[in-house]
């Protein structure tokens, strides 16, 4: 550890899935993946129930000291002691847990999807700028030792300009047995495939395609959706959506994901001019990928390249990294995933519920409704 890591203070907002794995992470020690300029610490969890949030400490943080419980999330955001807080609430929450969270002066990690729509997120990111605080989509993979050796590669240039990208996200939830109250079947809590695991196929296609230098940062040009829905809850069951980027590449992503069935196995497939690149599944904490690389353009593979990744912890404290990076270098938005891409994110996937006619609940989209 560096003589003075820069210490970033959490508050944690909610006790389910993601915040447990979250707090694992901040707890593991950065030095044994090499980290030594920043740290965590966790210094107040906040839950519905008082409980709930004393149970998540003691079974999750059991050796930290100090750490407030408070039975609301409105604690969590008043406390002085917080610099940033990490909200891991369904979907359709985060606005108002974020917003909330920026009132009260409190720097923002926020969980995909960022909210229920793009307006809602143009919302938070405006507060956000106006009050000088960060805000960063907890878009993990993005600071994967992985990503980055990938992003390396792709845009060193023996690949030539990406063409098409194939990306798929699934997992059979076995959703005829979950209540219909669970996130992924409410509709209320913008339950589905694509905002949950929409994101991830939608993130090789922004990292391959959007952030290539050939792009220049041109936003998509067009993107069609098409959504299978499940008579349980009317939530989509299945969702295949495109994204063109032909401003100035030639490039498509295809992209799918589904609830109903297991991951499919190839994949993240990048192909460019001269070869691939095939990102081996699960793709949000994918453990290896292979380069291959044609002896001409558009002829056969004469080499190819497996790299394999490992390190402690889940992979989720990459991104509490990137933030205490950020605040401690007084930045208001990772260069890395930064506002414009959560904004293109949302703004996609908005126009695939247009067209998959996936509508929310009155009243759940808190600005714009989506129609
Ligand atoms: N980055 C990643 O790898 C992952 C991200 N996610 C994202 O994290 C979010 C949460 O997912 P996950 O942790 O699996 O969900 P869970 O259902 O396990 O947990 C959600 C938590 O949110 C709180 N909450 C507040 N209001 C509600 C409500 N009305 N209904 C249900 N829960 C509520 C509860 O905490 P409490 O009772 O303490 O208030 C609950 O435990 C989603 O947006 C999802 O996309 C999910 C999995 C992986
Ligand atoms: O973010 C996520 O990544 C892993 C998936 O299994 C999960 O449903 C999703 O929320």
């Amino acid at each position: 550890m560096a003589a003075n890591p820069y210490v970033l203070k959490w508050g944690i907002v909610s006790t389910g899935w993601i915040a447990q794995q979250f707090v694992k992470d901040l707890l593991e020690d950065p030095a044994s993946r090499n980290v030594t300029d920043v740290a965590h610490k966790i210094v107040a969890v906040g839950s519905r129930t008082v409980e709930s949030a004393q149970k998540f400490v003691t079974q999750y943080a059991p050796k930290e000291k100090d750490i407030k419980t408070y039975a609301s999330y409105t604690e969590v955001f008043a406390d002085p002691n917080v610099n940033a807080v990490y909200i891991g609430t369904p979907h359709t929450l985060h606005y108002e847990n974020a917003l909330e969270a920026l009132n009260a002066g409190k720097h923002v990690l926020c969980e995909k999807a960022t909210t229920s729509n793009a307006a809602e997120l143009k919302v938070l990111l405006a507060l956000a700028k106006e009050k000088k605080l960060f805000f960063m989509e907890a878009l993990w993979t993005r600071f994967h030792p992985l990503t980055l050796e990938l992003k390396r590669i792709a845009e060193e240039g023996t690949l030539g300009d990406p063409v098409v990208v194939h990306a798929d996200l699934s997992a059979d939830f076995d959703i005829e047995k979950l209540p219909l109250t669970h996130r992924m079947l409410d509709p209320k809590l913008g339950g589905g495939a694509l905002l949950d695991l929409g994101p991830y196929p939608l993130f090789w296609a922004m990292l391959s395609l959007y952030e290539h230098p050939s792009n220049k940062n041109a936003r998509p040009t067009s993107i069609t959706g098409s959504m299978v829905t499940t008579p349980i809850t009317g939530v989509d069951a299945s969702t295949s959506f495109t994204v063109n980027f032909t401003e100035h590449l030639r490039a498509q992503a295809v992209l799918s994901c589904s609830m109903t069935v297991p991951t499919a196995p190839f994949g993240a497939t990048i192909r460019y001019k001269n070869g691939n690149i095939i990102v081996k599944p699960p793709i949000f904490r994918s453990p290896s990928f292979t380069v291959q690389y044609y002896d001409k353009p558009g002829g056969e593979v004469v080499r190819e390249e497996t790299k394999t990744f490992k390190y402690v912890g889940g992979g989720w404290h990459f991104e509490a990294d990137e933030v205490a990076r950020c605040l401690r270098d007084g930045k208001l938005e990772s260069d890395s995933w930064g506002h414009e891409k959560s904004i293109i994110v949302m703004e996609i996937f908005d126009e695939v519920r247009r067209q998959g006619k996936y509508i929310l609940p009155e009243g759940v989209e808190k600005v714009d409704r989506v129609q």
